[in-house]
Formats: structure tokens, C-alpha cells, sequence
């Protein structure tokens, strides 16, 4: 991906738009992980085009599975015996590091798994011990972690697992999207500190049942019996967490942002920002039309807005807060955003890196144990580095809305789960209200 800046807008006038967002990435590569395995062929509509979601397009079909994509984007998917030998490339993406490994020991021949520099430092121990303990041979050369062989036979015996989850909800959910195929199902009991991102694993729980899965859940414990995992479609729904930096310019700019299609009843953590930016100060309704948020007061130039900060756990919404940490720098009042010490496990480490760049354009942020702090101050233009993480772009992006000079690093990686996110933000900026049309 080449590495080019973008200079971020500033917003001249307070926004007014409706924006639709393409699907979500973590329906889409969950969708795609259970057509695979499902008893017949499936179409997911809708799904996420994005660097996380063509890679677990490819791996799959490395590994046999036929996946067709039609004339209007939707993904024809056909299941087919696994085998090996096979080359998995991860990327960068915790959804096909922690879903495809457990997929990849039901293949008949080795399976390769490797990603980015980055993806050999996030949590995969847990999943690799657990993949043994159920009857899976993986070589990790002791390093508990990427790079690995997966050496499947076909079978996994399945059974009864204990991990500390505490790291990542995708270790869980990896082993139960495969489950219902090992001989005994899966039991996975967690022993830790408490499993981040309650909604992913709800969600996960949700689509296995609407796959004909029998699952039931305790406290920590999840138990996934085996059987077929029925072929159907799959309709995928926007990309909530995907929202929050286009309503955020909503509060930024004292405007209105629609997101069209925002479902009535999901597991996307996305959701708990209607919450979580009305008590910002947010006025947020819910209609046919979509979720609209409407911003009470501008911010002035180079910052500190008409709406107050925010106090908060995120521990079960952690991916919300590079974009709800932008718009706290922006607040009106002091933020201090907990509960996210597994964020330093992330795409970089994304605490630190937060830290560094909004304090790189003038501003009071500092790290907690198990968050941030961050005070308002005027801030100033300069560079944004973004670290291979497309939610730091987004960031970014919302503070360049109050910020002038904000230059983004690397704008390209927001494609990890957003490719046309710089298109839809300045149409988001050149929308016209109605009223004054010609
Ligand atoms: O299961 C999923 O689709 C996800 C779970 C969460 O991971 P963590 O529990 O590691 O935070 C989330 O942050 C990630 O973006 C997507
Ligand atoms: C943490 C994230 O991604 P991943 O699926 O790679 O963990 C994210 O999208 O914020």
C-alpha cells in the first residue's frame, strides 16, 4: 500500500448529511467463516470490502472453499472438503488470525499462518494452546504466537478448553465459530481478568444460532455442540463502529449526521454510541430513517467544543475509543476513558499511540493503567502518525475537522476496514442542506 499523507478537512460550516456506510467487518468475516464450514452453499449480502475482509476471502479459498463475487457485490460462497498445504497471510486483521486458525486444523494437510510484523506481537498463546488441547498438532517453534503450521488431518477432536481470554474476545469467538465441526463440540471456559468486547461475543453466539448451532453460555463459559452449520444468506448491517467518527463530526461541528439502515435490534458494539455521545452532550434520535446525532454547539478554531467530555468504561466497546479519544481532545471538559488495558494489544498499541499524537498537536492526554485522561487545550496542525491503524486515520480525521494543518500519515491504511473513507468524509463536508439548494 503506498504511504501517502491527506491533509484533513476543516469544516467551514457544521455539517448536515446523511451518510450510509458499507457492511460490517465483524458479520462479514464471521458470515464468512460459518458459509465455509456451512452444508451448502450460501451468498452473504451486503459483506465488507476491505483489506480484513479479502483476506479472509482469500485464506478460505486457499484453503478449497469456492467464494464467487456477483455483478451487485454480494459473495456466493461454496463449501468444500479443507485441505492443505496451504498459505494463510493474516494481515493485520484479529478476526482471520483468531477465527481461521481453528477452521485451518479441520483441513486435511499443513496449513502455513503468518501476518504483518505487527500481528506476531498480538495475542495468540491462548488459541494455539487451546487448538492443541482439543487434538490439533500446530508448530509454533515455542513462540506462542505468529508465525505457526497448522497440521490438520481432517478431524478435530474437540472438547473442553480453559483460556485467559482477558486479552482478546476473538480468542473465544475462534474457537466457537468452528466448534459445531469437531467431534465433541466445544466447551471454552475462561480464567482471567474479565474477557473485553461483551457484543463481538454476543454477536458470535447470535450468528451461530442463526446457523442451526446449538449454544448455550454461562457465566465464562461458552459450550458449542456439534452438528451441521446450516447453509443460508447472510445480510450483512453497517459498520457501527465505522459511525462513530461521522456522527462525532456531528458534536464537532454542532451539525447533523444520518446514518441510514442503523439496525433496530444488533451485537454491534457500534450501537452503545447512541449512549455514549448523547451523555457528550449529543442530541441522538432513532427513526425509519436511520440514527441521527445533532451536535449542540460548534467547537472554536483549534478546538475545545460545545460539549462536554466524556467518563467512561469501554471495556466492552474498546474499538470506540481512538475516535471517542479524538473527540474528548476536542471536548468542552475532562475525559477519562477506562477499562481498555487491552487495547495496548490492538492494531499498535493504541493507548500509547494516542497519547503521542494528540499530544504531538498540543494536547493534554496521558495513559492510565487501564486507559486515558485527556484534558482540552487548543490544539495545532502538524503530522498525525497513524501506525498501521485505520482507527488512528479516523481519529485524525475528526480532530482535522476543528484542528486547520492536521496531516494524516499512511491515510491508505483506514482500508484495513474502510477503503473509501476519505471519499465519504469530504462528501459527508460538501453536502448541501436542503434549504440552501438553488
Ligand atoms: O470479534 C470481533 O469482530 C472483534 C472483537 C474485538 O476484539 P477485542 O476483544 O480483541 O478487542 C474488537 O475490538 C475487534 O475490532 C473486532
Ligand atoms: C481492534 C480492531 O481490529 P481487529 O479485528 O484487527 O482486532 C478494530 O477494528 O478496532
Amino acid at each position: 500500500m503506498p504511504s501517502t499523507h491527506w491533509s484533513a478537512p476543516v469544516a467551514d460550516a457544521p455539517v448536515d448529511a446523511t451518510v450510509p456506510l458499507p457492511g460490517s467487518k465483524s458479520m462479514t468475516n464471521r458470515a464468512l467463516i460459518l458459509a465455509a464450514l456451512a452444508d451448502g452453499p450460501g451468498r452473504l449480502v451486503r459483506p465488507l470490502r476491505s483489506r480484513d475482509t479479502l483476506l479472509m476471502v482469500e485464506a478460505l479459498r486457499e484453503l478449497g472453499v469456492g467464494i464467487v463475487e456477483d455483478a451487485s457485490g454480494d459473495l456466493r460462497v461454496m463449501p468444500h472438503d479443507l485441505a492443505g498445504p496451504a498459505q494463510i497471510d493474516v494481515g493485520l486483521a484479529g478476526t482471520v488470525m483468531r477465527f481461521l486458525p481453528p477452521v485451518a486444523a479441520l483441513a486435511a494437510g499443513p496449513v502455513d499462518v503468518d501476518g504483518d510484523p505487527r500481528a506476531r506481537e498480538r495475542p495468540m498463546g491462548p488459541i494455539i494452546g487451546a487448538l492443541r488441547d482439543l487434538g490439533a498438532t500446530v508448530d509454533d517453534g515455542g513462540r506462542d504466537a505468529l508465525p505457526f503450521v497448522v497440521r490438520g488431518t481432517g478431524a478435530v477432536p474437540g472438547g473442553a478448553v480453559t483460556i485467559d481470554a482477558s486479552g482478546s474476545s476473538q480468542l473465544v469467538s475462534g474457537l466457537l465459530l468452528a466448534a459445531p465441526r469437531f467431534g465433541k463440540g466445544v466447551e471454552v471456559r475462561h480464567e482471567g481478568p474479565p474477557v473485553p468486547s461483551a457484543p463481538h461475543l454476543a454477536m458470535t453466539v447470535r450468528m451461530l444460532r442463526e446457523a442451526g448451532a446449538a449454544v448455550e453460555t454461562g457465566e465464562d463459559v461458552w459450550r458449542v455442540a456439534p452438528g451441521p452449520i446450516r447453509a443460508r444468506d447472510w445480510v450483512i448491517e453497517p459498520d457501527l463502529s465505522n459511525a462513530a467518527q461521522f456522527l462525532g463530526a456531528a458534536l464537532v461541528t454542532g451539525g447533523r449526521v444520518t446514518v441510514p439502515g442503523w439496525p433496530e435490534d444488533t451485537t454491534q458494539p457500534g450501537d452503545a454510541l447512541r449512549g455514549l455521545l448523547a451523555r457528550m452532550g449529543a442530541e441522538v434520535s432513532y427513526g425509519p430513517g436511520g440514527l441521527t446525532v445533532r451536535g449542540t454547539g460548534p467547537a472554536e478554531a483549534g478546538g475545545v467544543a460545545g460539549y462536554r467530555g466524556l467518563e467512561a468504561d469501554l471495556h466492552e466497546v474498546g474499538e470506540l475509543t481512538p475516535v471517542l479519544a479524538a473527540l474528548a481532545a476536542l471536548a468542552g471538559t475532562p475525559s477519562r476513558l477506562t477499562g481498555i488495558a487491552h487495547l495496548r494489544g490492538h492494531e499498535t498499541d493504541r493507548l500509547a499511540a494516542l497519547v503521542a499524537e494528540i499530544n504531538g498537536l498540543g494536547g493534554d492526554a496521558r495513559e492510565l493503567p487501564d486507559g486515558l485522561e485527556i484534558r482540552p487545550r487548543p490544539l495545532h496542525g502538524g503530522l498525525f502518525r497513524t501506525y498501521d491503524d485505520h482507527r488512528m486515520v479516523m481519529a485524525a480525521a475528526v480532530l482535522g475537522l476543528a484542528v486547520p494543518g492536521v496531516e494524516v500519515e499512511n491515510v491508505a491504511t483506514v482500508g484495513k476496514t474502510l477503503p473509501g473513507f476519505t471519499d465519504l468524509w469530504d462528501g459527508m463536508l460538501a453536502e448541501v442542506p436542503p434549504a440552501e439548494r438553488g
